[in-house]
């Protein structure tokens, strides 16, 4: 693999070719490939070009710029491109049958286009976060509040092997991948992190499966279009020895007989309201990995499927089974502003702060009231109309930005983004649930040998009496030597060779 996904590594500047996420607003990203095709695209001389409410932006404007950059819009002419629509001839062609407007353009400049006064956007690079935001919807997805606590649970780490089904959108599958991410398989034999994600849907598996292709994450995410219910996870029969998972199927206590350490009884499973598993030719594997405890956690929208869950989990040896609900909240902080001189913005107030600030205006207005007919009348006998106009203008806005600093309750030099008082609000309307996380773990596989083993080192039932670090045994020797030491010492001082001895003896 040559190139690294941009998911993992964007680098410093936007390429051709790149996806990158145009950040129109906070709820309104749009994912594009930048292009750098020098002809006519689509009817536009500048090359492919991407509209929005804020303007046009020629991929030319957008390429060779610092992630994050903002981008202010380009004059493009719409209005012949419309036009050729309506006639339906995109393009000139000359007598020899060549596209003579796309050589032209072609010829030209693409980085020459003028800026506009319409507005301006960010560019950014993909990360799963503002790609959740941006996706194409397929099916219902998992969110990054959710993803975010799922993927800390399951201890989602560099070098791990994660099972995900179904895949859907993609949204968990770019995030999955991040987390597990340690490399680029350099061979078959060499073991990364990777995600093994599994679908059931043909038409989202092809979509998904191109996803991945287009963001370079071959490698590191394989699907397998798969009814996980009925076939397990399994893949060309060989164990992804998975230690993550993450179920988000409408039934996921039907995919759990194929997630153990051993093939379920069937009595197990008759207990469990569960079918019988398919017989295969071949032997059955574990998907799991042996000599690790399996995080797993199931995403369920209503508190029926979570029950039916987490019976089945107790009947298949889950441990530390446990619900969770995710109710995020966005708090918005921001600086809200009052005074009578505030423009009208969102967290401005424009009415007065205090009774002392209103009579001050009305006293300011007044006062400028009769300044501007006493000058008036003063001067403007030697004037022309205009020339006085203009004076008392120059004057006003000198007083406004005096006034507009006083009115902030701030000096001149105070930063605009730091007036006001700092507070923070709640969204108005707050989507709390998105659905309930089921969590437990499969402990690590044990076998008799590893017990018998264990048992050898430390016997159960047969050690001795320890009070606090000590057994008992070292405890009596540590007091036989004390005892030892005390005794030389009195024999010492008997012999008179100790002067502490001596002085106390004469005194
Ligand atoms: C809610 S969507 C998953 C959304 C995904 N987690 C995301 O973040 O974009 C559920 C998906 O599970 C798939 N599915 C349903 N039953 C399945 C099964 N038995 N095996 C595999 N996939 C299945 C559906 O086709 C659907 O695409």
């Amino acid at each position: 693999m040559s190139t690294a996904s941009p998911f993992l590594d964007p680098g410093p500047l936007t390429t051709p070719g790149a996806l990158a996420l145009v950040h129109l607003s906070r709820d309104n990203v749009l994912p594009v490939y930048l292009s750098n095709d020098s002809g006519m695209v689509d009817g536009y001389a500048e090359g492919a070009v991407i509209n929005t409410r804020f303007g046009s932006f020629p991929h030319s404007t957008l390429i060779g710029q610092p992630w994050g950059s903002q981008i202010r819009a380009s004059i493009v002419d719409t209005g012949s491109r419309g036009r050729k629509r309506k006639l339906g001839n995109f393009t000139d062609v000359d007598a020899a049958g060549n596209d003579t407007e796309a050589a032209a353009s072609s010829t030209s400049n693409t980085k020459d286009v003028k800026t506009a006064a319409t507005g301006f956007i960010h560019i950014l690079p993909p990360t799963p976060e503002i790609w959740t935001s941006s996706l194409p919807h397929r099916t219902q997805v998992v969110y990054t509040p959710d993803y975010s606590y799922i993927l800390h649970r399951i201890r989602a780490r560099p070098g791990a092997q994660l099972i995900e089904a179904g895949s859907g959108s993609g949204s968990f599958t770019h995030a999955a991948t991040r987390a597990v991410y340690n490399g680029y398989p350099k061979g078959p034999e060499d073991r990364r992190g990777k995600v093994w994600s599994f679908e059931f849907n043909h038409d989202r598996f092809l979509k998904i499966r191109d996803e991945v292709q287009d963001h370079h994450l071959n490698g590191i995410v394989q699907v397998t279009n798969r009814d996980v219910y009925n076939d397990g996870f399994l893949v060309n029969d060989e164990s992804p020895e998975a230690e993550c998972i993450f179920l988000d199927v409408p039934a996921p206590w039907r995919a759990l007989p194929h997630l153990s350490r051993k093939k379920p009884t069937q009595s197990q499973l008759a207990s469990g309201g569960l079918e019988p598993l398919k017989e295969t030719s071949s032997e059955w594997k574990s998907p799991l990995r042996a000599d690790r405890t399996v995080h797993i956690c199931t995403f369920s929208p209503c508190i029926e499927q979570v029950t039916k869950t987490v019976e089945v989990m107790r009947r298949l040896g889950w441990m530390e089974i446990e619900m969770v609900e995710v109710a995020q909240r966005r708090v918005n902080v921001l600086r809200e502003k009052v005074g009578l001189n505030m423009p009208s913005e969102r967290g401005m107030n424009q009415s007065p702060r205090n009774v002392a600030e209103a009579i001050t205006r009305l006293k300011q207005i007044d006062g400028r009231f009769k300044e501007f007919y006493k000058d008036k009348q003063d001067t403007d006998v030697n004037m022309d109309d205009t020339e006085a106009e203009k004076k008392h203008e120059g004057e006003n806005k000198d007083n406004d930005i005096v006034e507009s600093n006083a009115d902030l309750g701030r000096s001149p030099t105070v930063k605009p983004w730091m007036a006001g008082r700092l507070v923070h609000r709640t969204e108005a309307e707050i989507k709390t649930h998105t659905s309930y996380l089921v969590f437990a773990l499969l402990p690590r596989e044990w076998s008799e040998e590893q017990e018998a083993a264990a048992f050898e080192n430390w016997p159960c039932g047969k050690e001795k009496k320890v009070i606090g670090s000590l057994d008992k045994e070292t405890r009596k020797q540590e007091k036989r030597e004390m005892l030892r030491g005390n005794k030389e010492k009195k024999i010492t001082a008997a012999k008179g060779s100790d002067p502490a001895v001596k002085k106390s003896k004469t005194s």
